[in-house]
């Protein structure tokens, strides 16, 4: 079963949206709730301890009904079942996509290339949660016999972001492992991190699917000749480094004992990985429990999401509304904005997610796209966000859709300011919705004394147009469970996009370039002499970087 090859601006449900965008662009959202008492418990769907009010968009039922049209005419179930059952729809690299089979249910069958994959996804999350138990506890001594006090994790872009993000995320469940995570190539990072840490209490993982990244190849050498340095003891590695990849040849050359590694596999995306035995830092930091909660949550989400009419379906709706608004309004980016504090990674982790994904111009056939695909995808937590950047969004040229995330009950109940950032939270999607007119403008310069003329003067800068769509996603609370959940909702919401969009969604050829590059030119900066291989440019930068170093 392969993804269908439908061209997106062909199919008729695009007409019809087109058409859709012409007759709703003088409405105001406010007159799409004055029309519609029961416009609230319409737009709105609730699972999981998790409530999406999706109320607050530009559209009608004709409309929903026309993206849902579009979904059915780029054969989205077909999709979905593909992708679920194992089928090798990451056709440019010939894999699998089965991050929800790391979160299935342990009865469960999926077949790659016959063969059923659970039993040894079990067996990794077997040897994780007897590694976790054992660090925890303290009966995995380090190399002088004492605990281990830290983990220091690492890798980069998807054996980075998605741990850090959980662990930051569900801080509120961390045991006393300390936990670092270090991704940049920049020796500052290894170097301020190892600052921190004692080789005798310090555990490394090195996480990479492939065990090749430059980035992260670095800093493992860096870190293991700092260790053994201090250790002066080959031995000693075995009981301070452990890794967390598919390629074990590369694994043990580096000199780790494949006993120590924790094995993941080529129908892992990268972005993905969470799931699999990159969450190992994940599941010292939580435990191993609530590392299975996370994946729980996640499981029943993709529940949700392969049952639930797309009507009623929290991905296919998100999916469905990005993709409205960045086709048929020409929105270029997307805001994530999570009103919890411990989630302040969150928009990071989907920069990763979604414009790796769907930041591609080519479609399934190998031609290049007519229409725009992945938006820029940025976010930052409220309320922070609003004393920065809310400026644009409410008065600015750019339409920017935005998700509001907001937990009901916080992990931090000091004093009244969770009810504070919850009033922010309710404010800023109605205010973004409402707007201000002329008239309420006026009407307020005049009750604060304002002359007619300093009110002609001043009105036009404190209007607000309104008309802001938003989504706003209630969460009972931030545990394993609903932040699994969570992830796994956007997770899908990409994925959908990509099939609607018709471009392959779990390949990253884009990266590539930069890499190559900057293998040919390490070489060229390891002695003085002058370049004259590139574009002036380069040729300049690279120049006067050797005449200052
Ligand atoms: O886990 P690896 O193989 O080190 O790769 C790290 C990251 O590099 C990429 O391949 C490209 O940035 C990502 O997709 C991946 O998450």
């Amino acid at each position: 079963m392969t993804l269908s090859n439908i061209a997106f601006s062909k199919t008729k449900a695009y007409q019809d949206l087109l058409q859709d965008r012409q007759r709703l662009s003088q409405t105001h959202l406010i007159s799409l709730f004055q029309k519609d008492a029961n416009r609230q418990s319409k737009y709105n769907i609730i699972d999981q301890d998790i409530l999406l009010d999706f109320s607050k968009n530009i559209i009608d039922e004709v409309t929903l009904a026309h993206l849902i049209d579009l979904a059915n005419e780029c054969h989205l179930s077909d999709a979905i079942q593909a992708q679920f059952s194992g089928s090798k729809i990451n056709q440019t690299e010939d894999r699998a996509v089965l991050h929800t089979a790391l979160r299935a249910k342990a009865n469960h069958s999926i077949l790659v290339d016959g063969e059923n994959i659970i039993p040894k996804i079990q067996a990794v999350k077997s040897h994780m949660r007897e590694f976790t138990n054992q660090i925890i506890s303290g009966d995995w001594k380090g190399y002088t016999g004492k605990d281990i006090t830290d983990v220091v994790n690492i890798g980069i872009g998807g054996s980075d972001l998605g741990p850090v993000m959980v662990t930051e995320a569900l801080r509120p469940y961390k045991n006393h492992l300390n936990i670092h995570f270090v991704s940049n190539v920049d020796g500052t990072h290894i170097a301020e991190t190892l600052k921190k840490v004692n080789p005798e209490t310090t555990l490394f993982l090195i996480a990479s699917k492939t065990f090749t990244t430059q980035e992260t190849m670095a800093n493992a050498f860096s870190a293991r000749n700092w260790f053994l340095d201090l250790a002066k003891d080959e031995q000693a590695v075995s009981k301070h480094f452990v890794a967390l990849s598919t390629n074990a040849k590369a694994v043990s050359e580096f000199g780790i004992d494949v006993a120590n590694m924790f094995e993941f596999w080529d129908w892992v995306g990268g972005r993905y990985s969470l799931w699999s035995a990159i969450g190992l830092s994940i599941s010292l930091s939580i435990g191993f429990e609530n590392f299975e909660l996370l994946l729980a949550g996640a499981n029943e989400m993709d529940t949700h999401f392969a049952t639930a009419s797309f009507d009623k379906n929290m991905p296919v709706v998100l999916a469905l509304l990005g993709i409205w608004y960045v086709n048929f309004f020409g929105a270029a980016t997307h805001a994530i904005l999570p009103y919890d504090q411990y989630m302040h990674r969150f928009a990071a982790y989907f920069q990763q997610g979604d414009m790796e994904s769907n930041g591609k111009t080519v479609d399934r056939s190998g031609n290049r796209v007519d229409y725009a695909t992945g938006p820029v995808i940025w976010g930052e937590p409220g309320t922070n966000g609003q004393h920065a950047f809310y400026q644009l969004i409410h008065q600015g040229s750019q339409l920017i859709p935005a998700d509001f995330i907001a937990p009901a009950i916080t992990h931090n109940n000091i004093g009244n300011h969770h009810t504070l950032l919850m009033s922010n939270f309710f404010a800023q999607t109605e205010a973004l919705m409402n707007g201000k007119t002329k008239e309420v403008v006026e009407e307020e310069l005049k009750k604060a004394g304002k002359s007619e003329g300093e009110i002609t003067k001043l009105s036009p800068f404190k209007v607000f147009e309104g008309n802001k769509p938003t989504n706003s996603i209630l969460v009972k609370q931030i545990t394993p469970k609903t932040l699994g959940a969570l992830i796994a909702m956007y997770e899908h919401k990409i994925f959908v996009q990509g099939v609607i969009w018709n471009v392959f969604s779990y390949d990253q050829w884009g990266v590539e370039l930069g890499k190559q590059l900057a293998n040919s030119i390490l070489p060229e900066l390891e002695n003085n002499e002058k370049i004259h291989s590139h574009d002036s440019s380069t040729n300049g930068l690279i120049n006067q970087f050797k005449a200052w170093r």
